[in-house]
């Protein structure tokens, strides 16, 4: 379970990204972040494994406070969540076999991460990875030989081998076209359903969140403006979601009952 308690980011520069989150989100949601560029989304995201820290208030994972995680903590930690970027993070001029290998590293011996010689039951589980997001039979050609969907479908089957809990999905679909973000989308779900890992993702597109979201938050300037099943979103809620539009309607109408 992922449980914020009254979350307070403040970056270095007063920039204050994120006031008083309280969210609960149990063990295989799978759930949706919107809001407008600049409200928060990926600060939320990042505290979750601690790519940043939060300036109050309290972030439970899995019974860990993440605050209180030192060092090593920090990296056992993170094995457990799994995490995909719009730009897939990959190393191109490899292989796809290679790059999902990686992500064995912190458990192997000094030496096999020297040699890059990894064991046999690595190699099963990254190829098993692999054939579950349809890219086996790409196992052996480097990572820039393949399309914008087959990467992040790499980066999904990186994120896979290590079993976590939770992945986080930072705008998985910003930079693929309409039908290969469907493909990402449908094994992201298939994921959530039959190997119960929670899903939380960041996104623009609104009508993809509703579609394979069971779950919406949605985040303006820094707060938590809707939390609730994708199926109850009503166009009244994306606008306030988006620019508080139902705001500035109050402001016009008040205004005009002045005139
Ligand atoms: N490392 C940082 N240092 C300082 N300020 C930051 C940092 N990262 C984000 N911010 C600021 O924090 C606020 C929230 O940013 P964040 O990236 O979380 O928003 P977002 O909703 O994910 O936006 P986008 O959809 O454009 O990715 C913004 O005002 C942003 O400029």
């Amino acid at each position: 379970m992922i449980e914020f308690i009254d979350v307070h980011k403040t970056y270095t520069n007063e920039v204050k990204a994120l006031h008083a989150i309280n969210l609960k989100i149990e063990q295989g949601e799978f759930v949706a972040i919107i809001g407008l560029s600049g409200a928060g989304k990926s600060t939320l995201l990042r505290c979750i494994n601690r790519m940043h820290d939060i300036t109050k208030g309290k972030l439970i994972v899995n019974n860990i406070d993440v605050a209180t995680l030192k060092g090593k903590e920090i990296r056992r930690f993170r094995r457990k969540i799994g995490m995909i970027f719009q730009s897939f993070n990959l190393v191109t001029r490899t292989t796809v076999l290679k790059n999902v290998l990686v992500s064995f590293v912190p458990d192997a011996p000094l030496w096999r991460k020297w040699t890059g010689v990894f064991s046999k039951q690595h190699k099963f589980q990254a190829l098993t990875a692999l054939d579950k997001v349809g890219i086996l039979d790409k196992a052996y050609v480097r990572v820039d030989q393949l399309s914008g969907g087959q990467q992040q479908r790499v980066s999904l089957a990186r994120t896979l081998a290590q079993h976590p809990d939770i992945i986080l999905a930072d705008e998985p679909i910003a930079s693929l076209d309409p039908v290969t973000s469907k493909q990402v989308m449908d094994d992201l779900k298939d994921i959530n359903q039959n190997m119960e890992m929670t899903i939380l993702m960041n996104i623009h597109h609104v009508e993809v969140a509703l579609e394979y979201a069971d779950r919406i938050i949605g985040v303006r300037k820094g707060e938590i403006v809707y939390d609730g099943k994708a199926a109850d979103v009503t166009q009244d809620i994306l606008d306030d979601i988006y620019g508080g539009k139902r705001e500035d309607m109050e402001t016009i109408e008040q205004e005009e009952a002045y005139v």
